[in-house]
């Protein structure tokens, strides 16, 4: 009996990716079938003792050549995460380092006719002798996916759980609810197969659950309940209690894409921050941030990421409705411009001796924002109104291309479609609340907006992100 561990990972869910085995492999490879009662994992049920066939190779030094001519022959055994150079199972062999090579489950060490021409080869030579090997597998080796299938019943096999969010330990399901039953069993396997994953929790209650400040009902399927998480985005760190804020990780692609198009040096103002994803970042990229968010928590939070990123210089925290921050924080970054607010970042270190130190160089926080952020997208374009009179009486500013009106990144919802529906729905709800025609085209031009396609969130439902410059007689249109 010869036993062996997985030698490396699989994705998140420990799925693995084999090639097309012969439906005679994937029989011998498969996991034992446990339909164990519901919520009780029976570890010790999985072990698996697969009957195969070794080539003992006698001499150590050939061992490299008959590994490639059997991978060329297709006899040496391919599996995802076990090797097939195996030391020899007998002690004293074993001892002196002699090894085994695996052979694929086709070859069978009694039956000669089934061996290759390398093989047979190798026999007649007296450098390999073909022998029976017992490869036992156990609930280590098997993938998250490969558990689940042999203890669900064969009528979940087609839409087994693969994909969840994480914040740090925390694993978060969103399960079906036929899966409902099964769901400590699955949180188990999980944490099994995920060693950074220490707790997991499914959202419960869908209905009217989700909170104004995007947080959700949950249960504790597996691991503490203990949501105090610690994650890292773009060398930023965060921590925070996952069960009081909005935090979602599969946003990462899309925060990086917006502080990607702040320069450092410019005023933005994040309307709905959370707890910083877009704000941390861009102030270590030298980016002045109005970070905003209404939600208490987030506030409290998303002070702690400044600080803790070292970002008090450029991040200002507010914690106000972001339809009333919309004015503020134009006034007030007007307001700090007009009383000189600047930052003084440190001159460089000359490169020699003799060369005399630069002046440090002083950065100015400008006048004018040039970029609004507003990831909420249930409501955000509800906000848009906001806009009008941002910039009432203040034209000057903006005079000669001295600055340019600010952009606004508005996330929403749309229809999933290959045509032009969602994007002609979400320009004429913008015009709707701003007053202004706007249609899809090119955001550096008056009236257009260009909206990115974020990610899928439901069967028929898409994130998007609508972004557009302010029209002028929307931001100097009188605030009433
Ligand atoms: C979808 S989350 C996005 C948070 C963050 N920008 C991110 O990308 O992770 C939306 C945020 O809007 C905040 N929020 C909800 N209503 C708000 C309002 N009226 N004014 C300001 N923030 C609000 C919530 O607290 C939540 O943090």
């Amino acid at each position: 009996m010869n036993s062996t561990s997985p030698s490396n990972g699989g994705d998140a869910t420990g799925a693995t990716t084999t090639t097309s085995p012969s439906p005679e492999k994937m029989a011998v490879l498969r996991p034992p079938i446990v339909r164990s009662s519901l919520n009780a994992l029976n570890r010790a049920l999985f072990a698996k003792k697969i009957n195969l066939a070794a080539a003992a190779v006698h001499d150590s030094r050939t061992i490299s050549k008959y590994r490639k001519s059997l991978t060329g022959t297709r006899e040496i055994l391919t599996v995802e995460r076990i090797s097939p150079i195996v030391p020899h199972p007998d002690t004293t062999l074993r001892q002196q380092g002699k090894k085994c090579i695996l052979l694929e489950p086709h070859v069978k060490p009694e039956s000669p006719e089934t061996w290759g021409p390398t093989i047979q080869e190798g026999v007649q030579k007296e450098e390999l002798s073909v022998m029976p090997y017992e490869l036992e597998l156990g609930y280590d080796y098997w993938s998250f996916h490969d558990i689940l299938t042999s203890v669900l019943p064969e009528e979940f096999h087609d839409d087994i759980p693969g994909g969840f969010n994480t914040a740090g330990h925390v694993a978060h399901l969103n399960l079906r609810d036929r899966f409902l039953p099964f769901r400590k069993l699955i949180a188990e396997v999980l944490v099994d197969k995920n060693p950074a994953i220490k707790t997991v929790i499914n959202k419960v209650d869908n209905v009217g659950s989700d909170s104004q400040f995007r947080t959700f009902a949950y249960e504790v399927l597996a691991g503490p309940d203990d949501l105090n998480v610690r994650v890292t985005e773009s060398n930023c760190v965060f921590e925070f209690d996952y069960s009081k804020v909005y935090w979602n990780s599969k946003l990462e692609t899309e925060h990086r894409r917006l502080v990607d198009l702040f320069a450092p040096g410019e005023v933005v103002c994040d309307v709905m921050a959370g707890i910083g994803p877009f704000a941390v970042p861009a102030g270590k990229r030298g980016v002045f941030v109005w970070a905003n968010d209404m939600n208490p928590e987030s506030y409290k939070y998303m002070k702690r990421a400044i600080d803790k990123n070292k970002v008090s210089k450029y991040v200002r925290p507010f914690c106000t409705d972001g339809r009333t921050f919309i004015h503020q924080a134009a006034d007030a970054v007007l307001a700090a411009h007009l009383a000189r607010e600047s930052i003084t970042l440190p001159a460089p270190k000359p490169t020699n001796k003799s060369t005399p130190r630069p002046a440090p160089k002083v950065v100015p926080v400008p006048p004018t924002i040039a970029h609004f952020v507003m990831n909420l997208p249930a409501s955000a374009i509800e906000f848009l109104g906001c806009y009008r009179g941002v910039y009432a009486g203040h034209e000057a500013l903006f005079a000669d291309g001295k600055a340019k009106l600010p952009m606004v990144h508005a996330h929403c919802f749309s229809y999933k479609a290959d045509d032009e529906t969602p994007l002609n729905d979400i320009c004429e709800r913008i015009s709707r609340e701003i007053g202004f025609p706007m249609r899809p085209g090119d955001a550096e031009v008056e009236g257009q907006v260009a909206i990115h396609d974020v990610r899928d969130v439901a069967p028929a439902k898409r994130m998007f992100c609508a972004s557009f410059r302010v029209p002028g007689a929307v931001a100097f249109a009188g605030r009433g």
